[in-house]
């Protein structure tokens, strides 16, 4: 893609170790409902979340850091958190956005798995209107890794969808970052 590099491994996991992976985290993980102020009220993310790494996340698991090791050993960057999101059902989303600069104030590599149903995850660029928008499907057991420009020059979103959907669980891992805002919502 102009400006960025995108790669998508469609099988990273074996059906086998996804299925194991979605299981466990979708019943052990500290599932978390977080709010985000709007406007003048506080509104509940359209998703759960579980943040791992840094000073304030929670303790890696063994689990965790199985994952982390492999998706380390194939894109060869070495990260240090990571955000678990759970979309319950076609009602949960995420906004349009990028994700926020890292504490250092520079954008690094963000790797990306899923496990469960398949969502679309949609990027545009944030200003040239010729580059046409991605749909791409994640499936479970995907890795993508969004390169270092992402960030600054594109936005990402999963829409909601009337489709009867099982839940979806992401995983991002990310480099040094403050925990506290993960997006620029627009
Ligand atoms: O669920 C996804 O695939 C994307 C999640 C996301 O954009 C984020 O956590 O910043
Ligand atoms: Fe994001």
């Amino acid at each position: 893609m102009p400006d960025t590099e995108l790669r998508l491994w469609q099988h990273f996991f074996d059906k086998a170790a996804s299925d194991h992976y979605y299981k466990t985290l979708l019943s052990d993980s500290p599932w978390q409902q977080r709010m985000r102020k709007m406007y003048d009220k506080m509104v509940p993310d359209p998703r759960l979340t579980a943040y791992y790494g840094g000073e304030n996340g929670h303790t890696w698991t063994p689990m965790l850091l199985e994952i982390k090791a492999a998706v380390e050993k194939i894109t060869e960057i070495t990260f240090d958190r990571v955000l678990l999101n759970l979309y319950r059902d076609g009602k949960d989303s995420v906004a349009w956005h990028s994700d926020n600069l890292p504490a250092d104030e520079k954008h690094h590599h963000i790797a990306s798995v899923t496990f469960g149903d398949t969502r679309i995850f949609k990027v545009r660029h944030k200003t040239r209107k010729d580059i046409q928008q991605v749909d791409i499907p994640l499936t479970h057991g995907s890795l993508l890794l969004m390169g270092e420009t992402m960030q600054a020059f594109y936005e990402h979103h999963i829409p909601k969808t009337a489709r009867a959907v099982a839940p979806r669980i992401n995983l991002t891992f990310r480099i040094s970052e403050s925990q506290k805002s993960i997006y620029v919502v627009k």
